[in-house]
Formats: structure tokens, sequence, C-alpha cells
């Protein structure tokens, strides 16, 4: 199922006082899964795209903080509650919950803004010199090992080598797309999308393993301008520390025009 028809598979936010809304939504099919669980880029977009039904649209996503709490089954429907913690002149801050069978598997807290007139100015955004591919590189469908998800993305992989190669590396570079062009490109797909790069830290292992994104959060550094029906989105990523069964990785995300629109940090627990 192409990522639209899920998103629209949400209801309407339902009022259930001042400050708290609930969606429901019927379930996300297997081949949305990462292992015995959903993508966690589908569950954290699905937030985001019951968040923007509340949001005021004079403010603009700054900070995602995401918590993958626990496994969400396929096929079996979750209600999306959002809860607003406050809301001021400039700023309002969002609790989001994806809650299935009254366990909280995956919990956001979102921070909107509007953007000021301010003195101060600061722009150490790294730049990169990778090209844009001019198609995916090849990345191996095997059943049990390639998780379900990743039928719905293209990666070009230009540094860094492919999961459990027992490779030395433990960054990635390179470029991400949608497989089917979503009909507009939102922050909803943006968010989906980042999650979609195997933790760069699986190419050094020698033989599959399970691999979770417990902790994720990103800052929404520029507004999105998106100008193609299916860009291309430059990604880095690199460990910064793996031990003790965790990784911690570091990542900066560019559309195709070369400016930054996202930085993102992940914790990863390994079970190898
Ligand atoms: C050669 C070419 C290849 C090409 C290939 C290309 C692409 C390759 C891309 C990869 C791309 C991945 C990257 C996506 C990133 C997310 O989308 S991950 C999905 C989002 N995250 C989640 O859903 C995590 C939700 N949280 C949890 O499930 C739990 O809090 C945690 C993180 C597993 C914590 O563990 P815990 O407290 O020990 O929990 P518990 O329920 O007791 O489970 C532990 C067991 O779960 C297992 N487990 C952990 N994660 C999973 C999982 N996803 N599925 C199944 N079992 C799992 C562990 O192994 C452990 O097993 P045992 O050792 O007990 O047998």
């Amino acid at each position: 199922m192409h990522i639209d028809q899920l998103l629209a598979l949400t209801s309407e936010a339902s009022e259930q006082s001042a400050i708290l809304w609930q969606s429901t939504h019927p379930g996300l099919p297997s081949n949305w899964g990462q292992g015995r669980t959903a993508f966690g880029g589908i569950t954290a977009g699905l937030i985001y795209h019951a968040l923007n039904q509340v949001v005021d649209n004079d403010r603009n996503i700054r900070a995602y903080h995401v918590n993958f709490i626990g496994p969400v089954s396929f096929d079996t429907p979750f209600e999306l509650v959002i809860e607003e913690l406050r809301t001021g002149r400039n700023m309002s801050q969002y609790l989001g919950k994806l809650v299935q069978n009254d366990r909280v598997c995956v919990c956001v807290q979102a921070c909107f803004g509007v953007g000021r007139k301010s003195k101060i100015h600061v722009d150490k955004l790294p730049e990169h010199n990778m090209a844009i591919p001019k198609k995916a590189k090849f990345i191996p469908q095997i059943p049990k090992v390639t998780p379900n998800f990743f039928r719905h993305f293209e990666l070009a992989i230009e540094q860094g080598q492919i999961p459990f190669s027992w490779s030395k590396h433990s960054h990635y570079h390179g470029w991400m797309r949608f497989k089917q062009p979503p009909a507009t490109f939102t922050p909803t797909h943006l968010v989906t999308m980042i999650d979609c790069w195997p933790p760069a830290i699986i190419q050094q292992l020698k033989l599959p393993a399970p691999v979770s994104t417990v902790s994720w959060d990103i800052e929404f550094v520029q507004p999105l301008e998106v100008t193609e029906e299916n860009p291309w989105f430059g990604y880095q990523v690199d460990t910064k520390l793996a031990v003790d069964g965790y990784a911690h990785t570091e990542a900066t995300i560019w559309d195709n025009k070369q400016r930054v629109v996202a930085l993102s940090r992940q914790t990863i627990a390994v079970f190898d």
C-alpha cells in the first residue's frame, strides 16, 4: 500500500477536550514491517500526520523527538492521540502517542514555532559534494533479511557497504527517495523517509541480526521547499559510539538543492 493511501486511512481528529484529539487507524499491513514491528518511519510519520491536523498553520515544525517504546502489530487498529501541552504567541508543544490495544507503542514530543526576526545569524551547516544519482543502486531483496518496508524506498549508497557485509565502516553517505512518488511531498513524508536507512553499524555484522531504533531526535532547520515530483534527499550518517548493544548516530539530511533540511540523532539497539 502506498504511503498516501495509508495516511488517508487515518480518521479525522475528533476533539476529546480543548487540548486533546484522537484519530483512529485500521492498522498497518506487514509490507510496512521491520521484523516483528512496523517500520519506525511510518509510525513516526502517522503521528506527524495527526499532529498536522491540529497545529495552527502559522507555525512550522522545529523539533521532533520520538521514542519507539514497543512493537506495533500488523493489521491491528490503533489510535493516534494528540495532546497540546502549551501554545504561546510563538510556539506550540504537543505530545503525540500511537496507542494499540491500550498500550503506548510510540510516543512523540513535537515543537512547532513561527519564524521571527532576530539579530543573531550563524550558519555552520555542513555541505556535501555528492552528485545527484541518475538511478538507485541495487540492494538485494532477501526474504527475512531485507525488511518488508524497504520496497517503498530507493537508496543510492555512495559510501558504506550493504548491511551484514562484515564492513569496517560505521557511516553511510548517499541519497534516498520514495519508489512511488507521493502526490505532494510534505514533512510527513520526510519524517517517514529518513528512518529508511539501515543503521550504519549493521554493515559491520557478518550475519543478520535484529536491530531497532529506540529513540530519535529530528531538528527541522529549514522549511521544506519541494520543487520536483519525487526529489532525492542527500543523507550522511556517522556512528559516534557503539557499545553494550547500543549505537548512537548523527545524520544530516539535504534536499536536492544542497539545503540542509534536517539534523537527526538516533539511539539504536542491536541484538547480535
Ligand atoms: C544482505 C542485504 C540486506 C539488505 C538489507 C537492506 C535494508 C536494511 C534496512 C534495515 C533498516 C532497519 C532500520 C529501521 C528502523 C526501524 O524502523 S526499527 C522499528 C521502530 N522501532 C521499534 O519498533 C522498537 C520498539 N521497541 C521495542 O521493540 C523494544 O523497546 C526494544 C527496542 C526491542 C527493547 O528491547 P527489550 O526491552 O529487550 O524488548 P523485548 O520485547 O523483550 O524484545 C527483545 C527481543 O526483540 C528482538 N527484536 C528487537 N527488534 C526486533 C525487530 N525489529 N524485529 C524482531 N525482533 C526484534 C530482540 O532480538 C530480542 O530478542 P531475544 O533476544 O529476546 O530473543
